[in-house]
């Protein structure tokens, strides 16, 4: 496993030292996290990042990516209504092949689960990233700021088909189906004409249940059984989906435009929010609250110190975590690259809830790498 070039303890000190002013409880989480469970919150996009870790008979393990999901689980486990945890280990990702990353790398973060004003607690956490990541010494830091939630609002705004506009929120975190929707071609929703979309359409009229007793009778009449393979149940609900996805209809060539227009807007976040203003469709009302809570998000970071001129928002801007919801962001070094973000962080509200939480509140956290953030080292 490839290790990080160590820094010098009083860098390390100082890319510390903003995380002791967040009121936070220093915290620590196994290093070991369920397998499976990883895979359904950070996102099958992580799975090739996993070491995957296997004991004797026991449930499959993997080691900590990141500390999010860890200290979430060890946040519930404890039973208190609210939290705030600080962290300082190491995680563990396997290098994309052919580069030269560390696989174990030492991240320091937080992560709050608080009720209150999500806006304010948004800009707080990014300006302690940004803290932490310009302590390390390098002058040629952006702060790359995006928002799960922004793309949501923005196709409320078209006026579409509930289940178009349904599948393509989902397509947001999928870059493959996304360009499927944005070329309009046949694959965006499965086409009524070939067979598959013709059993589909059958069976779509059908109550599930009675839809799977069909695909077994035909299955006895015509005297096959799938090998191996899935239930008829998940057949029929998978085939009733796709014939629902047919007749949500595709997006229009100009539909296609707007939006392209829209993941196309990175810019100094003040433009950037101007921009998307003006490409939203007739209903509006959800966006212009979403573009208010930005500004109150943007003046929030600047009065905390960061500067102005390194903000940039990025309105495709996405993170291979599955669990965020809202605004997330990315620290970066010009000298680093975009692969290789010295800070990251974003808010993930739904995530406790996904865990099991009864009751929940807001949550969002970030960490730093070091040994990036240093300006003498190379990772
Ligand atoms: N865990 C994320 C950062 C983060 C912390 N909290 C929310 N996001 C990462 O490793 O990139």
């Amino acid at each position: 496993m490839r290790l990080e070039p160590s820094l010098p303890a009083e860098v390390l000190a100082a890319i510390r030292a903003p995380f002791a002013g967040a009121g936070a409880v220093l915290t620590d989480a196994p290093v070991l996290q369920p397998l499976g469970l990883l895979l359904d919150l950070a996102g099958e996009a992580m799975r090739a990042r996993l070491f995957v870790v296997s004991g004797d008979g026991g449930e499959e393990a993997c080691l900590r990516p990141d500390f999010t999901v860890a200290i979430a689980r060890e946040h519930l486990a404890s039973d208190r209504a609210s939290g705030r945890y600080l962290y300082e280990g190491k995680a563990f990702r396997v290098a994309p092949r052919g580069s030269d990353r560390a696989e174990e790398f030492l991240q320091i973060g937080v992560e709050a689960f608080e009720a209150g004003d999500p806006v304010a607690a948004d800009a707080e956490i990014a300006a302690l990233a940004w803290a932490a990541a310009a302590a390390g010494g390098r002058a040629d830091l952006t702060l790359v700021l995006g928002d799960v939630g922004l793309f949501a609002a923005f196709v409320d705004t078209l006026d579409l088909a509930a289940p178009l506009a349904a599948r393509l929120k989902r397509a947001f975190t999928r870059p493959r189906q996304l360009k499927l929707e944005l070329e309009g071609g046949a694959a965006a929703g499965p086409a009524g004409s070939d067979d598959q979309g013709r059993i589909a359409a059958l069976l779509a009229g059908l109550p599930e249940g009675e839809a799977a007793a069909v695909l077994q009778e035909l299955w006895s009449l015509a005297g096959i059984e799938p090998v191996g393979g899935r239930k008829p149940a998940e057949i029929a609900h998978r085939l009733v989906e796709r014939a629902e996805a047919a007749r949500a209809g595709r997006l229009s060539t100009e539909q296609i435009e707007v939006v392209r227009a829209f993941l196309a807007v990175s810019d100094r976040p003040d433009v950037a929010l101007e921009a998307i203003a003006a490409l939203a469709g007739p209903r509006r009302g959800a966006l212009e609250l979403a573009l208010a809570g930005w500004r109150a998000r943007l003046a929030g970071l600047i009065a905390r110190g960061v500067p102005e001129d390194r903000l940039v928002l990025t309105a495709a801007f996405g993170r291979a975590f599955g669990y965020y919801d809202g605004y997330l962001f990315e620290v970066r070094s010009a000298a680093l690259g975009d692969e290789r973000p010295v800070a990251a962080g974003g808010r993930y509200d739904g995530l406790p809830a996904r865990l099991g939480a009864a009751r929940t509140t807001g949550a969002v956290g970030c960490m730093v790498r070091p040994a990036r953030a240093y300006a003498g080292g190379g990772e």
